[in-house]
C-alpha cells in the first residue's frame, strides 16, 4: 500500500499475505506506525491497494467492505442524537423508523445502557459511549468486524470490563473479528491468533501465533496464568526486536530503500 504525498511516495504495507478464517479472532501487532491501520482500512474497502488484492470469502472487494462493521479509536456517536438514535443509525438507513428504534433498543439493553435510551452523548462516561459504539456497529449484524485500538482511550478498569463483553458477545457469534491494538496484553487476551507486523516501511508479516488460551476466558483473571506470561514472552520477544528497528531507523534516518530491501 503506497501513499502518495506531496513529499513523496511512501510504501506503508508491502508483504501482507494474510488469510483469517471464518469466526476466527485475530489481533495485529507491530511497532508504531508500521501499517495496522492501513491493512485494517484496506480489508474495510476504505483505501484499495496498490498493489495486490484483497479478498472476502473468496471475492475480490471491491468498494466498501460491506459485509463488515468498523470501531475506530475515536467513536462516531452523532452528538445531536440519543443513545437508541445513534444505535439506530447502525443499521442502513432503509426501513420503518419504529421498528430500527425497537431493534436499536433491545440493543441499548443488550450492551448495558438500559435508562440511558434518552441520554446525550455528552451526558454519557467514556465507557457508556464505547457501549453505544459497539450496539451501533452490532446491530447491523456485520459477518465481519474491523476494530481498530477501540478500547485505547479508556482507563485500564473499563477497558477490561469492554473487553470481557466484547468477548462474550462474539462467543458463538460465528463473526470474524481483526482487531488492531498497540497492547500486546490485549491482543493475547482476547484472540485465538495474533499476527505480527514488522516496522515500517515497507512492512509485512514477520509472525504468527496460535493462542491456546482456553475459553471462555475472564480477562480479568488471565492475564496472572502461567500460559499467558509464556505466549506474551514469546510474542513481546518478536514485537521488541521490531519495536528496535523503528526506534534506530527513526534516529538514524535510515527508513528508506534499505528497510524496503529487509522487509521483502
Ligand atoms: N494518508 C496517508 N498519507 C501518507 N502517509 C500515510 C497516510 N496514512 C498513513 N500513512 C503512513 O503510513 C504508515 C503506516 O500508518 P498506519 O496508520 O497504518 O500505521 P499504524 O501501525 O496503524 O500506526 P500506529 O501504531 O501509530 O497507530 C505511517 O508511517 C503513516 O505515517
Amino acid at each position: 500500500m503506497t501513499y502518495h504525498g506531496a513529499e513523496g511516495d511512501y510504501t506503508a504495507v508491502r508483504e501482507v499475505d494474510l488469510t483469517v478464517a471464518p469466526g476466527r479472532f485475530v489481533s495485529v501487532v507491530g511497532p508504531t506506525g508500521c501499517g495496522k491501520s492501513t491493512v485494517l482500512n484496506a480489508v474495510a474497502g476504505l483505501r484499495e491497494p496498490s498493489a495486490g488484492q484483497v479478498l472476502i470469502g473468496g471475492e475480490p472487494l471491491r468498494g466498501l467492505n460491506r459485509r463488515a462493521g468498523y470501531m475506530f479509536q475515536q467513536d462516531a456517536l452523532l452528538p445531536w442524537k440519543t443513545v437508541v438514535q445513534n444505535v439506530a443509525f447502525g443499521l442502513e438507513l432503509s426501513g420503518v423508523e419504529a421498528e430500527r428504534l425497537a431493534r436499536a433498543h433491545e440493543w441499548v439493553v443488550r450492551v448495558g445502557l438500559a435508562g440511558f435510551e434518552n441520554a446525550y452523548p455528552h451526558q454519557l462516561s467514556g465507557g457508556m459511549r464505547k457501549r453505544t459504539a459497539v450496539a451501533q456497529t452490532w446491530i447491523g449484524d456485520p459477518d465481519i468486524l474491523l476494530m481498530d485500538e477501540p478500547f485505547g482511550a479508556l482507563d485500564v478498569q473499563t477497558r477490561q470490563i469492554m473487553e470481557n463483553e466484547l468477548l462474550t458477545l462474539w462467543t458463538d457469534s460465528g463473526k470474524t473479528v481483526l482487531f488492531v491494538t498497540h497492547d500486546l496484553e490485549e491482543a493475547v487476551s482476547l484472540s485465538d491468533e495474533v499476527v505480527l507486523l514488522s516496522a515500517g516501511p515497507g512492512s509485512g508479516v514477520v509472525g504468527r501465533y496460535p493462542v491456546d488460551l482456553p475459553r471462555p476466558r475472564d480477562l480479568l483473571d488471565i492475564r496472572t496464568t502461567p500460559r499467558f506470561t509464556e505466549l506474551y514472552g514469546a510474542i513481546w520477544a518478536d514485537l521488541r526486536n521490531e519495536v528496535m528497528r523503528t526506534y534506530e531507523r527513526a534516529s538514524h534516518g535510515t527508513a528508506g530503500a534499505g528497510a524496503v530491501q529487509d522487509a521483502g
